[in-house]
């Protein structure tokens, strides 16, 4: 075919020449030339093709129905289960991040893990997050082949929740080949157990969704260690010991044979600012439990508050905090302006009811105890109540040794400093970090902290926001702490907010 030829000699002599008149005659020709019996055929080729690709979808369809009804089992984890959290935590780290995951959902970020330090002096920082997208994946896990595919239905609504992470909103599907289920279960306890491995430094609070219809992981909090909640030590010992014995399954099997419900409530009162939060916080870490909190204003009526308490697992801490602002001992019900309708007996109904005897330890919260309804507190409901107070001076110096101690900044620091210097710089060249300081100096410094301030007077976040100011000097601290606690005395009698 001439006018197609571009070969090598005819480069090599130049561009061909394309002869217009002579291409028009040969496609004549060839259209005379043309066999419309063999048009004809083609035509009916053609219109055959639909049927046949339908028959050989159905085929395949059929087939592979059939290769799943005979040859495979699966289990399927709805949107929001804990479970399904961690099946995706284990996939996206075993098998899509490595292989190098290039699709993604890209959302406006909140503010939160913002990288570029200076961004938050900004005004408005928007960045970017990129969360992972994907539809399904194929993977060999101890010899056995695995799919997992995700429903993406749910997507959207997931998405629109902006504390979602991209990471078990939506229902999954495992499959492997093979007749029976169990390979596949324990495969997900595989999972169950990574992400417990991933999530021990971290305590995972739950809270309802915003559409209050399931529970959702809210966000991870690293875990506080209960040495750094400063409050009474015999008290704190005690209340250890309590939740501890508690928690022991012997316990269980103890009250199960005694007929008494086993079920354990928590009161932690006091003046705002003195812990109650963080110490609800601390004890989900060191007893290894997920925390709910159960906000009772937003929740619209006992029905829902009923639900909620039923979709909360056996083992974990249920947090109600601030009970006092919800009901007091005369109103039996919270103000219309609320929305919500939750009466103090629906609340009794499910304190008292058959999900709160599986284990939970159920924490209340109040900065005035005074306005609790006796009901509410009474043993049985309430078994153990513990006053969070101003700070005292033994808590005072406590966390004055927790802000500057050695081994929180960096135990080996001192020890070099020791080693590559005859003595700790001077005191009194006022310049040093706490880092020169030696454990001896660093409590002498905390007791003349501590001496400056007066028993029980300011509270352990007043004296936080202190520390914030001093965190580079221990001696400083101690140094300034006691023109501090004239300013705050000063402003504690004329009132903060007084204006002249
Ligand atoms: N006893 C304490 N020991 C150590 N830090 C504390 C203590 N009390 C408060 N803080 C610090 O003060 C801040 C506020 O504490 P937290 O929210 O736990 O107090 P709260 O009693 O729950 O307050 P509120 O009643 O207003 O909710 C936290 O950053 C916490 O680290």
């Amino acid at each position: 075919m001439p006018f197609f030829h571009a070969g090598g000699a005819a480069v090599k002599r130049g561009l061909p020449i394309f002869d217009l008149p002579h291409f028009k005659a040969i496609l004549l020709r060839q259209i005379q030339d043309l066999d419309l019996t063999h048009f004809g055929s083609l035509l009916a080729i053609a219109s055959l093709l639909p049927a046949a690709c339908r028959y050989i979808q159905r085929a395949w369809h059929d087939a592979a129905t059939c290769v799943k009804r005979f040859f495979i089992s699966s289990i399927t984890i709805p949107a929001g289960d804990p479970i399904n959290r961690s099946v995706t935590t284990w996939l996206l780290d075993n098998v899509i991040y490595p292989r190098n995951l290039r699709f993604h959902t890209a959302r406006t970020e909140l503010g939160r893990d913002v990288q570029d330090p200076g961004a938050s002096l900004k005004k408005s920082q928007r960045s970017v997050a990129y969360l992972p997208h994907w539809e399904s994946a194929w993977f060999w896990h101890e010899g056995r082949l695995f799919a997992i595919s995700r429903s993406l239905d749910s997507f959207n609504a997931a998405m629109s929740d902006p504390s979602y992470d991209g990471i078990g909103g939506e229902e999954i599907k495992i499959s492997s080949l093979g007749l029976q289920s169990e390979p596949i279960k324990e495969f997900v306890e595989r999972c169950r157990q990574y992400a417990e491995s991933k999530s021990q430094f971290y305590v995972i609070i739950y809270s309802r969704d915003r559409y209050g219809l399931s529970w959702k992981p809210k966000y991870r909090k690293p875990l506080r260690q209960l040495e750094t909640v400063h409050f009474d030590d015999e008290v704190k010992t005690n209340l250890i010991a309590d939740i501890r014995n508690y928690l022991d399954l012997r316990t269980r099997k103890l009250y199960q044979s005694r007929s008494m419900p086993y079920r354990r409530g928590y009161l932690f009162y006091g003046p705002p600012g003195t812990g109650k939060s963080s110490l609800s916080t601390a004890i989900a870490g060191e007893f290894g439990l997920d925390l709910y909190e159960v906000k009772v204003p937003s929740i619209k009526d006992d029905g829902e508050l009923e639900q909620m308490f039923q979709e909360i697992p056996p083992r974990c801490i249920v947090l109600l905090e601030d009970i006092d602002a919800v009901w007091s001992a005369r109103e039996q019900r919270i103000d219309a302006e609320n929305g919500s309708a939750v009466t103090l007996s629906g609340l009794l109904n499910v304190l008292d009811g058959v999900g709160s005897q599986e284990g939970r330890v159920v924490i209340l919260t109040t900065n005035k105890p005074e306005r609790l309804d006796s009901a509410l507190v009474r043993p049985g409901r309430i078994d153990f109540k513990v006053y969070m107070g101003n700070i005292s001076r033994a808590s005072a110096a406590q966390m004055f040794m927790r802000m500057f101690a050695p081994d929180l900044l960096g135990q080996n620091m001192v020890r070099e400093h020791k080693k590559t210097r005859s003595s700790a710089r001077s005191l009194e060249s006022g310049d040093f970090l706490n880092e020169f300081v030696t454990l001896e100096q660093l409590k002498m410094l905390a007791t003349q902290f501590a001496d400056q301030i007066p028993e029980n007077t300011f509270t352990p976040s007043q004296l936080q926001g202190f520390f914030q100011l001093h965190l580079n000097s221990a001696v400083r601290a101690a140094e300034s702490i006691g023109a501090w606690v004239r300013r705050e005395m000063s402003v504690k009698e004329e009132g903060e907010f007084d204006i002249c």
